[in-house]
Formats: structure tokens, sequence, C-alpha cells
């Protein structure tokens, strides 16, 4: 995966952008002066972004977009831009920048518009090759479900906490389906502003509006024979949300400007970390739209819920990292077995796979130590999956606790959440061997 070039000759503003997105896990590179600039976008990577400021003492953003086309880059480019410049960043557009950012709203709209766009070049990345086939219990169930649902017309809503993988479940509905061979189109709701959203979504006719300079085509119309991937949909402005019930419902719709209804045969995945029908009740979202995505809900359970598949996902992000990053670790000593198990991973299988990046990275070669593993020695068992809270599954939970610590006790223990001396009498009171 790229990196963020991030340009800006106020150094203090620049470190700012940069560690904004680092936080994010976002590999950065910060640049300081024009000068700088126009030599290291010469030499960009195709996966590189370009975060540029719009004025330099000695030059501007929009000639560094003109410097980087002019040699044949494609790099996505955004301009940052301080309130008075609106109209300038607006001719950068047209000179081919991707979109222009406001200062000022910089922490707002800046990582949605990243994250969009990492998750896209992801897409196309991957291609769904680099998926990892998980075998907890929990995903066998969900597995079964999509195979049965991949086939129909049926919108699927696809629940589940930040890095569960919700997208990977729409892409492998998508895959499955008969609408194989026709797109799938990601939307992230949260982007999708009221005033843009007719156009973005239903495109729009030239001269439609000042600034519709050609014919458009919007999403639907992209998706058309294929999917339509609502990403967060519980961020959907309510007007729009209106607007994409009367598509959904109608099965029609019309471009901005248009004079007729084209058809939309579009099949619906959407996808929210959000507790919808307290949305509804909080009259945030209709409930009209909700019933009519939640037709099939997938719900992804986090992590930590499935705990059977963190070391195979561990073992499978190691042989992805070495490649990606040219390096021969070989696997994980003891210590850091157990940590990775042990561990809360409130961000799911997103943070287990940044941990890893950045353990094979250190480690380079031979095995990932705790020192190179980066994880806080404190692990969190609260929540636990293993809790023993109920009489009934007590002793299944200690056996499947002991497969999982093959055999050793201690661990099994740490993973129940008990002492050692508890676990031995439940052993014998259960006749454990
Ligand atoms: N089965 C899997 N195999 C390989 N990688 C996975 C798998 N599941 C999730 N991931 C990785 O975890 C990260 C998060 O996945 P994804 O974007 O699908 O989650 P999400 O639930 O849609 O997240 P968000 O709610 O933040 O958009 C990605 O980097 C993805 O590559």
């Amino acid at each position: 995966m790229g990196k963020v070039i991030v340009i800006d000759d106020n150094v203090v503003y620049c470190d700012y952008v940069g560690n904004l997105l680092a936080k994010e896990g976002i590999a950065i590179e910060k640049i300081y002066s024009f000068r700088a600039a126009k030599k290291a976008l010469a030499a960009v990577r195709s996966d590189d972004i370009v975060l540029s400021d719009l004025r330099f003492p000695d030059g501007d953003g929009i000639e560094l977009l003109r410097i980087i086309r002019y040699t044949g880059h494609n790099n996505p480019f955004f301009i940052m831009t301080d309130y008075d410049e609106v109209p300038t960043a607006v001719r950068s557009m047209k000179s081919g920048a991707d979109d222009y950012i406001s200062k000022r709203k910089l922490e707002d709209e800046l990582l949605p518009v990243i994250r969009n766009l990492l998750k896209r070049k992801r897409r196309a990345n991957t291609n769904g090759e680099n998926i990892f086939q998980r075998e907890s219990e929990a995903f066998q169930f969900i597995d079964r479900r999509i195979r049965l649902v991949a086939s129909t017309n049926i919108s699927v809503l696809i629940l589940g906490e930040n890095g569960t993988g919700k997208e990977h479940i729409a892409e492998k509905i998508h895959r499955l389906s008969d609408r194989a061979n026709k797109r799938l189109v990601a939307v992230d709701c949260g982007l999708l502003s009221a005033s843009l959203a007719a156009s973005t979504l239903f495109g729009h006719e030239k001269g439609a509006f000042t600034g519709a300079t050609d014919n458009k085509a919007g999403y639907f119309r992209e998706a058309d024979g294929g999917t339509l991937f609502l990403d967060e949909v519980g961020n959907l402005p309510m007007e729009v949300q209106q607007m994409l019930l009367r598509a959904i419902q109608s099965k029609t719709y019309r471009s901005v400007g248009g004079s007729q209804d084209k058809v939309a045969d579009v099949r619906i995945i959407a996808a929210t970390n959000e507790d919808l029908k307290k949305a509804v009740e909080e009259k945030r979202f209709r409930q009209d739209l909700y019933y009519r995505i939640q037709e099939f809900v997938i719900d992804l359970p986090p992590l930590r819920k499935c705990r059977e598949d963190i070391l195979p996902l561990a073992k499978f992000f190691i042989d992805e990292m070495n490649t990606e990053l040219n390096k021969s670790v070989s696997g994980l000593d003891t210590e850091v077995t157990e940590r990775l198990q042990l561990y809360n991973w409130p961000g799911n299988v997103r943070e287990l796979r940044q941990t890893i990046q950045t353990a094979v990275l250190m480690t380079g070669s031979g095995m990932i130590t705790a020192e190179t593993l980066g994880l806080p020695e404190e692990v969190v068992y609260a929540n636990s999956d293993f809790s023993l809270i109920d009489d009934e599954i007590q002793k299944e939970r200690i056996i499947k606790a002991l497969k999982q610590a093959d055999g050793n006790k201690r661990q099994a223990a740490r993973l129940l959440g008990i002492s050692p001396p508890t676990l031995y009498k439940k052993l014998e009171q259960y006749h454990i061997q």
C-alpha cells in the first residue's frame, strides 16, 4: 500500500496533518518546501496519494499538480485550502485535482476522504484474493448465510464494529452472485453531502447546474446490473435517505437535469457499525429505509469473540506482509502468541493487520518477539469471550480454552479470566484430563 505525501511549507501544520494520518495507521511522507516537493513528485510511486498546500512562497499547488500530471502520473491529488482560496481551489480541480479540502474542516473532512480512497485502492488491488477464510464457528455460520443469500436479489445489511471485515463480506456476496461479472460500486455514505448527493448517486446532464460541463453517470448507473455497497449507511444525511428510498422502491431514478426515468437494476448491500434501530428511534434514520435495507442481516462478531481466528489470521498477515515488505519473518514466539490471543482488539481485524504489519517491519527476519510486537504489556481480559458466566457452558469453554492454549493450563486460565488454582478445581469438578 502506498503513502500519503503531505506538502506544506508551514512545518507545524504539515506535522499536524501528518500525525493525524499516521494515527490512523496510514503511511506518510512530509515535505516542507515547494522545491523539495517538485523533486519528490518526479519519483512518486503509483500507489501514493498527494495532499498539497495551495500557496508556497516560490510556487503553488496547481503547479505541482501540473508537474505530476505532465510526467504521466495519475495519483490522487488533493489541495488544502484556506477559506478565501476557494475560487483558486476550484480552478485546481479543473486542472485535474481530485478535490480540495478546507483547512478549517480538515480534521472532519480529510480522514473520511483518505480512508475511502485507500479502501477503493485496496479493493482494486486485492480483487478478493487477499482474504483469509476464517474457520471459527461464527464465521462458518456466516459463510453459510452468505451462500444462501448471494444468488438472490435480497438487500443485505451487514452489521459489525469497525474493522470486523464488513466490506469483505459485501465483496464476497457480490462475487458469489449472478451479478459478479458486473461492478460492485462502493459508496461511503458519510461523504455524500446533501447538496451533491443527487448528482453523485444519479448523475447529471450537461448544463444542469453551474459547473456541470459534461454529462456524468452516477453510482446507480455505474452499478447497473451489479451491486451498490452503501458503507456506513447510518451516516446518510436525511435528505439523501429519502432520495435513495425512492430509487430503491421504484427501481427507477432520474439524473439531475434529466427528463426521463432510468431503470435501476441494482442490488443493495449496506453496512454499518451503528445501532440503526436506535437511530430510527432518535429520528436520525428513516424507518421505511431501514426496513428496506435490512431484508437479510449478517451480524459480524468482534474479533475478541472469535479468538480462535486470531492466530490463523496473524499467520496469514505475516505471509502477506513478508511479500509486501520484502521481509522474511518466520513466525511468533511463545509470548507473542499468548499476547495476541489475550488482547481485546478494539480495532478488530484491521488493528491485528496493522499490528502485524508494524511487527514484520520491525522484525525483518526470524520470530516476532514481544519487543517488536508493540502491543501493551497490560492486556485487557475484561469482556473476554471465555469468562465463565453460565454453569452449563463452563465445561465446553474450559475445553475450548485448553485447546486454544495447546494444553497449557496457565495460559488457559488467563484466557478464561480465572486463576490457575480455580481452573485446577474446575478440571477436577468436570473430570477434564
Ligand atoms: N478475512 C480477512 N482476511 C484478510 N483480511 C481481512 C479479513 N477481514 C478483515 N480483513 C482486513 O481488516 C481490515 C478491515 O476490513 P474491512 O474494511 O472489510 O472492515 P469494515 O468492517 O468494513 O471496517 P469499517 O467499518 O472501518 O469500514 C482490512 O484491512 C481488511 O483487509
